[in-house]
C-alpha cells in the first residue's frame, strides 16, 4: 500500500471578483511508496505547493481522493485532520522558525502542542540536536544561526514527532551552493537511516539529481513526466521536462550556439547518446575510425547520476560522405545517433 496515494485530485480555487477560478490541479494520479524520496519539479504556478497543502490537508480537494497511510483524509474533521497532520513532517523554504524561541524551544514547540510528558520531550529534543549536528546551538537563538543551520533547526522541528513523511517546500532554495549540500545530506540520511519517506518540492535539478529516486514533472496542474531520477534525466520526453534536464545536463547544441559551431567546424553533425555502462564511447570511435572518418567531440559531456553514467556527445564528422554514411549506419546498431541540421 502507498503511503500516499492521490486518484483523479482536482483543486479549484474560486474565482476572485472579476476573474476566473483558477484550476490549480487538473486530475493529478500520484503514489508514493514508503521509504521513496519523490522530487516534484515545476515551474512557478504548476500546482507543486497546492498538490503538498492537499497532502497535509491544509486545503481540500474539489474532487478525488487523497490517501495518507491507508486513509481517505478528504471529508475528515478538523480532529482527525490533526492527527494525520502528526505523521506529517513540514520543511519551509523560509525556515518559519519562531524568532523568540531557541534552538530547543523551536524543536519542543510541536512536542509541546502534541502534549508530549516533559521527560520524554527532553530525550526526543536531545536526540534530534544531536541527529542533525547542533547540539552545541541548543540554547542559541535563532537569529544568531547561519541559513543552513537555520534548515537544519527547520528539519529536527519536523521529525519531532516521528512523521512518516516530511514534506519539504524548496527547503534549499534560499540556500548557497555549499550550504545545500548539506542539507541534502542530512535530508538523504533522514531517509536512509530513519527510514523516513520524503515528498520535496523543488524548481532545481540539482535537487533532484542528488536527492531524489524518483522524478514527477508537473505543468498546469497536471504530471506530464514522472520516473526514475536516472531514467528522466537521461531521456526526457516532454518539452518541459528537457527544459529542466538541460539546465544540468548538456544535450544538444541550440540554433545560436550550433551556428557558431559549424562556423569552426566543416564536418556532418552528429548527436550520440549514451546510457549505463553497454556502450563504451571507445568501442563508437573505433567504429568511427575503421570507416576512415576523422572526428572531433565538439559539444556535450558525461554525467554521473546515483551511480550510473549516461550523456550526449555531438561530434563534427569529418570524411568521404559514403563513408560518413556507413560508418553512422554502424554507429547507430550501438547507440541512438542523431545528425543535428546545418
Ligand atoms: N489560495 C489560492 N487562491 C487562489 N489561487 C491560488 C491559491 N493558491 C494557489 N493558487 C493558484 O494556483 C496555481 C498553482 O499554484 P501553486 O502555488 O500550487 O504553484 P507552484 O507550482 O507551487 O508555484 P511556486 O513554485 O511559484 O510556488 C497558481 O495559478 C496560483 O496562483
Amino acid at each position: 500500500m502507498p503511503l500516499v496515494e492521490l486518484t483523479d485530485v482536482h483543486k479549484t480555487f474560486p474565482a476572485a471578483r472579476g476573474r476566473t477560478p483558477v484550476e490549480a490541479i487538473r486530475g493529478v494520479d500520484l503514489a508514493v511508496e514508503a521509504g521513496e524520496i519523490v522530487g516534484i519539479v515545476g515551474y512557478s504556478g504548476a500546482g507543486k505547493s497546492t498538490l503538498v497543502r492537499l497532502i497535509n490537508a491544509l486545503e481540500t480537494t474539489t474532487s478525488g481522493s487523497v490517501r495518507v497511510g491507508g486513509r481517505e483524509i478528504t471529508g475528515l474533521k478538523e480532529r482527525e485532520l490533526r492527527e494525520v497532520r502528526l505523521g506529517i513532517g513540514m520543511v519551509f523554504q523560509q525556515f518559519n522558525l519562531f524568532r523568540s524561541r531557541t534552538v530547543w524551544g523551536n524543536i519542543a514547540y510541536p512536542l509541546e502542542v502534541a502534549r508530549v510528558p516533559k521527560a520524554e520531550q527532553n530525550q526526543r529534543i536531545s536526540d534530534l540536536l544531536h541527529f542533525v549536528g547542533l547540539a552545541d546551538k541548543a540554547h542559541s537563538h535563532v537569529e544568531e544561526l547561519s541559513g543552513g543551520q537555520k534548515q537544519r533547526v527547520g528539519i529536527a522541528r519536523a521529525l519531532a514527532t516521528n512523521p512518516q513523511l516530511l514534506l519539504a517546500d524548496e527547503s534549499t532554495s534560499a540556500l548557497d551552493p555549499e550550504t545545500t549540500q548539506e542539507v541534502l545530506a542530512l535530508l538523504r540520511r533522514v531517509n536512509s537511516e530513519l527510514g523516513i519517506t520524503i515528498v520535496v518540492i523543488t524548481h532545481e535539478m540539482d535537487v533532484v539529481r542528488s536527492l531524489a529516486h524518483r522524478v514527477v514533472v508537473m505543468e498546469a496542474g497536471r504530471i506530464v513526466e514522472e520516473g526514475p531520477v536516472v531514467r528522466v534525466l537521461s531521456d526526457p520526453q516532454q518539452p518541459v521536462t528537457r527544459r529542466f534536464v538541460a539546465t544540468i545536463v548538456d544535450d544538444e547544441p541550440d540554433a545560436e550556439a550550433l551556428a557558431a559551431l559549424h562556423a569552426r567546424h566543416a564536418g556532418r553533425f552528429v548527436k550520440l547518446a549514451f546510457r549505463g555502462d553497454d556502450v563504451r564511447q571507445s568501442d563508437v570511435f573505433a567504429l568511427l575510425l575503421e570507416h576512415g572518418v576523422r572526428f572531433e567531440l565538439v559539444f556535450g559531456g558525461i554525467e554521473e547520476v546515483q551511480g550510473e553514467t549516461f550523456g550526449n556527445l555531438t561530434l563534427s564528422l569529418d570524411g568521404d560522405p559514403a563513408a560518413v554514411d556507413a560508418a553512422l549506419d554502424a554507429v547507430r546498431a550501438l547507440v541512438p545517433a542523431k545528425e543535428l541540421p546545418r
